[in-house]
């Protein structure tokens, strides 16, 4: 099986710089001039600095060749993952597409999976989440992830191809778990980075960690997922990682709003679209989020940092 890496971000790169060690990779940028430039530098400057592009990666912004490959892995943003699926509909016909976003549509409350399913009935859907930064992977530092797969045997395979010296992947059928531990980490991430912003220190992020894990949980049973895949590496595992790292985009977006400061709107942040779709499909599932909806209400300018902390500290009392 071929693969290739479609949408050269940082994390597109680093799966690409990784998976160059065990086969030929072909990364794919929508922007010709991006793509001169890193075949140009052998290295991606504008999203990944500092890790050069090994030979055995091919960079093209062809997308008829890039889709040449057997298996593709889509590392584009979630709110972008439906525009290049539906805009390429045929080029991805039959296809193994391996989603790499983490989050949930803001139009529709679809996870990456399911968004594949609807708009590429043909291809067989697949997802890859957990733990992870590019820069890491990108230096060949120990990772685990998870690969999601409703096909048991497909799943095997993926498994095969895409594990790498330093990145173990661990496999599940569960996708509806993994879907929403990773799109509900970024959220907990950005409530978390408010809460070490604002100066009110690491118990009461210990504290909205674990209760937003008891979210995450309440809103993943409730589509089908198991308990197992949200104590796993893509929910509880990079819950631990997006919640106490200043690498966390998602975690330094928190940050900004505990400290009031401004946020450079061009960095990709999957929670915030992601705390809206999620606090919309709560209120239509009649769940309890209580964090989520804290999070759209500081994101949304509506709660400031002390009407958020008040309001989460009043709710009524209960057993864990
Ligand atoms: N960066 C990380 O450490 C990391 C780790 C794990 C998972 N992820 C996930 O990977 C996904 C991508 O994140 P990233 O860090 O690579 O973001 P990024 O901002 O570095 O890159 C996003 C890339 O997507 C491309 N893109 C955007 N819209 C597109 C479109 N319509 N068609 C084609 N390409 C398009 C951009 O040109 C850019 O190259 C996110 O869902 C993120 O949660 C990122
Ligand atoms: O930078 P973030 O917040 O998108 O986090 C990157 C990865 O999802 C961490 O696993």
């Amino acid at each position: 099986m071929s693969v290739a890496v479609l949408g050269s971000g940082a994390f597109g790169t680093a799966l690409a710089i990784s998976l160059a060690e065990t086969q030929p990779v072909t990364l794919w940028s929508r922007n010709p001039h991006h793509a001169q430039a890193m075949i140009e530098a052998q290295e991606n400057t504008a999203r990944l600095p500092g890790y050069p592009l090994p030979e055995a990666i091919q960079v093209t912004s062809d997308l008829e060749q890039a889709t040449q490959a057997d298996t593709l892995l889509l590392a584009v943003p979630m709110q972008k993952l439906r525009s290049v699926l539906v805009e390429h509909s045929k080029l991805f016909d039959g296809h193994v597409l391996v989603a790499c976003c983490k989050g949930i549509e803001l139009t529709t409350g679809l996870g990456p999976v399911q968004v594949i399913n609807e708009t590429v009935p043909s291809a067989k859907a697949a997802l890859l989440t957990g733990p992870s930064f590019a820069q890491d992977i990108a230096a060949g530092l120990p990772t685990a992830l998870t690969l999601a797969c409703g096909d048991a045997d497909l799943c095997v395979d993926l498994q095969e191809q895409l594990t790498t010296a330093n990145l173990r992947l661990y496999r599940t059928t569960d996708t509806a778990g993994a879907e929403l531990g990773g799109a509900l980490k970024n959220v907990m991430a950005i409530a978390c980075g408010a809460v070490i912003g604002a100066g009110m220190g690491d118990s009461a992020r210990a504290a909205l960690m674990t209760r937003g894990y008891a979210e995450m949980q309440r809103m993943a049973l409730a589509c089908g997922a198991k308990p197992e895949t949200l104590a796993g590496l893509s929910g509880f595992g990079d819950l631990t990682l997006t919640c106490s790292s200043e690498l966390s985009r998602n975690y330094r977006l928190g940050l900004s709003i505990g400290r009031g400061d401004g946020f450079d709107p061009s960095v990709t942040v999957e929670g915030a679209a992601t705390a809206r779709a999620v606090d919309a499909k709560a209120r239509d599932m009649h769940l309890d989020m209580p964090i989520t909806h804290t999070v759209v209400g500081l994101l949304d300018h509506s709660l400031t940092i002390a009407q958020a902390t008040a309001q989460l500290l009043a709710r009524p009392l209960k057993e864990e």
